[in-house]
């Protein structure tokens, strides 16, 4: 249920697997207890410092590794197309994997302004096979058509920050309009007060399913790929069994309503914010 469609027919699982701050021998068996858990989409990202972490723990995880969606990002201070180019074949180096499946481009940072120029490298690298699909994170409607207006190149995917407290409609129907993919990072709001909020309680109590549950269900029932990052083998099979379940429209609605305007987690606008 609720597998997501690109334009270009990639097509991504329901729910996909966080990794921020997963490192070292015990994100190598977190990101393994996750594969054979079930999970087929793992995100990752240059910064975290944690690919090879990432690529160890798919290796081992019993399943096949051609069904499992690897995920990493270029960051910002790698923009310029040698180094975003170096950057990618370092990544890929480092999961010791044949090639990276989704590569990102982390942040916009549009005040430096070669996020093209980023694009343009990373369509190059997957013409050298380097990565099989890209795509963007934390773009604006502007950067978007801006890098398909510079190369004729859609990108498949945008990872967006988007839980209760911050739904994002306006982009998630920009994206579903042109057939970008939604991801959603930090879904369940790094598992603070959203997992509190009594809509969200009262939903997961009327339905026998635990908060966390219930919000990513809402996340499946609008469209969007949600990636939970769990250490813990017991809520990742939490997180990923909410994928089977199917909230009404109405419960839908309640946790929309839950958006405020100063919603986001931390002060990371995209339209200024500039990551290293
Ligand atoms: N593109 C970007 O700019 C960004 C991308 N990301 C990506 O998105 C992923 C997810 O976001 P992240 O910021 O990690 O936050 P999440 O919203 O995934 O929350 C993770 C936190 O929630 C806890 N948690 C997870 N599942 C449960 C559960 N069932 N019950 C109770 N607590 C739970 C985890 O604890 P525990 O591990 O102990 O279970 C952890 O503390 C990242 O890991 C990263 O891959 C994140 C930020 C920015
Ligand atoms: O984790 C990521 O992917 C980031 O881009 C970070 O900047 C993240 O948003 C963060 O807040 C780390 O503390």
């Amino acid at each position: 249920m609720g597998e997501q469609v690109a334009h270009d027919g990639f097509s991504l699982p329901a729910i996909g697997f966080g990794s921020y701050a997963l490192n070292g021998a015990n994100g190598a068996r977190a990101v393994q207890a996750a594969v054979e858990a079930g999970y087929r989409l793992i995100d990752s990202a240059f910064n975290y410092e944690n690919e090879g972490a990432v690529g160890l723990g798919v290796r081992r995880a019993a399943a096949d590794r051609a069904g499992v969606i690897v995920t990493s990002k270029l960051p910002g201070r790698h923009h310029e197309r040698e180094a975003a180019l170096r950057t990618v074949e370092e990544s890929v180096y480092r999961t010791g994997l044949d090639a990276i499946d989704l590569y990102l481009i982390h942040w916009p940072n549009p005040l430096t302004g070669r996020y093209v120029e980023a694009w343009e490298a990373l369509v190059e690298a997957r013409e050298r096979g380097l990565v099989r699909h890209i795509g963007v994170s934390n773009f604006l409607p502007e950067h978007l058509e801006r890098i398909e207006d510079a190369t004729g190149v859609r990108p498949s995917v945008n990872q967006i920050e988007l839980h209760p407290f911050f739904p994002q409609e306006d982009a998630v129907a920009y994206h579903r309009e042109r057939g970008i993919v939604t991801e959603a990072w930090s879904p369940v709001g790094r598992g603070g007060e959203i997992q509190r909020d009594p809509v969200v309680v009262g939903i997961a109590e009327s339905r026998g399913i635990t908060p966390v549950q219930a919000i990513l269900a809402w996340h499946v029932a609008r469209g969007i790929v949600p990636l939970p990052k769990s250490q813990d083998p017991g809520r990742q099979r939490e997180n990923l069994a909410a994928g089977e379940i199917a909230l009404s429209d109405e419960e839908t609605a309640a946790i929309t309503a839950l958006g405020r305007s100063d919603g986001r987690l931390k002060d990371q606008d995209p339209a200024v914010y500039e990551e290293f």
